[in-house]
């Protein structure tokens, strides 16, 4: 499936933290690059291999390394637009303890260290943040608790950030997709019921694609949302409206 949106960012640098699986970064960064920006992807794997990384330039980065992180962003001046997207989740193993706290090292200090670490390239570049949180930023889930915890702290990072950083011309939002059919998922959707019961509640009556993510991750970047800052929108085929 292709992009439907149509944005211009011929010149901008983009910066998808998390786009190396056929997931929504990855759609992200294509959507990015085919409307003429220079997109640059990471991964915590040594390769992108689910990604055409031809047509990028792929770096491994795990964002659970601090000073990986900031080495990596020391060496980057200008950035116009960062997706934070990185994240995992152990469904149904989350109670242990450390699970929990893996997962929000990854999934939240994660998204804040790449934020912090690349500020200096955003101020330069008067950039906006896109952070990719979730749906379960605002419901519970018993298999998912430190998954949706560290969703919840990413949305409200998100209002945090685009206080703080108002003053550089920064814009910070947040996107919270609904069920989406990637590797992330698959584990969900491997119970039918579970599968069959996303689609019975969804107004839209489908599980989201990657692509569904890419053109409202377009428009938060793009002039088109000058005035928006510290929001979050989401994306889910009407799911959280029933
Ligand atoms: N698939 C879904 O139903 C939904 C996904 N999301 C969010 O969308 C984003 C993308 O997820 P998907 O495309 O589904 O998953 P994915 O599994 O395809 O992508 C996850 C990405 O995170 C990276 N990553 C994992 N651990 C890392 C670490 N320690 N350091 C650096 N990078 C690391 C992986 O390398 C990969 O590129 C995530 O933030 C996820 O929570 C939000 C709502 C729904
Ligand atoms: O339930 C799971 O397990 C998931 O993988 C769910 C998605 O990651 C999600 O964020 C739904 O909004």
């Amino acid at each position: 499936m292709t992009s439907k949106a149509s944005f211009d960012f011929a010149g901008a640098k983009v910066l998808v933290i998390g786009a190396s699986r056929a997931g929504i970064g990855a759609a992200i960064a294509r959507a990015f690059q085919d409307s003429g920006a220079a997109v640059e992807i990471t991964g915590v794997e040594p390769e992108c291999a689910e990604v055409d990384a031809a047509r990028f330039t792929y770096n491994q980065l795990d964002v659970t390394d601090t000073d990986e992180v900031y080495e990596f962003a020391g060496m980057r001046d200008h950035i116009d637009v960062l997706v934070n997207c990185a994240a995992i989740t152990r469904r149904g193993e989350e109670m242990a303890p450390e699970f929990f706290s893996h997962v929000l090292n990854v999934n939240l200090t994660g998204s804040f260290r790449c934020a912090e670490a690349l500020h200096p390239a955003l101020s330069a570049a008067k950039g906006r943040v896109i952070n990719v949180a979730s749906m379960y930023a605002r419901f519970g889930s018993p298999q998912n608790p430190a998954y949706g915890a560290s969703k919840a702290g990413v949305e409200q990072l998100t209002k945090s950030l685009a206080i703080a950083w108002a003053k550089d011309g920064i814009r910070v939002n947040a996107i919270a997709p609904g069920f989406i059919v990637t590797a992330q998922s698959a584990r969900a959707r491997k119970d039918a019921s579970f599968t069959s019961a996303v689609e019975a509640r969804t107004p839209l009556a489908r599980w989201g694609h990657p692509e569904d993510i890419a053109g409202t991750a377009m428009f938060l970047a793009s002039d088109a949302a000058a005035f928006v800052t510290g929001t979050c929108l989401i994306v889910d085929g009407g799911y959280s409206v029933v």
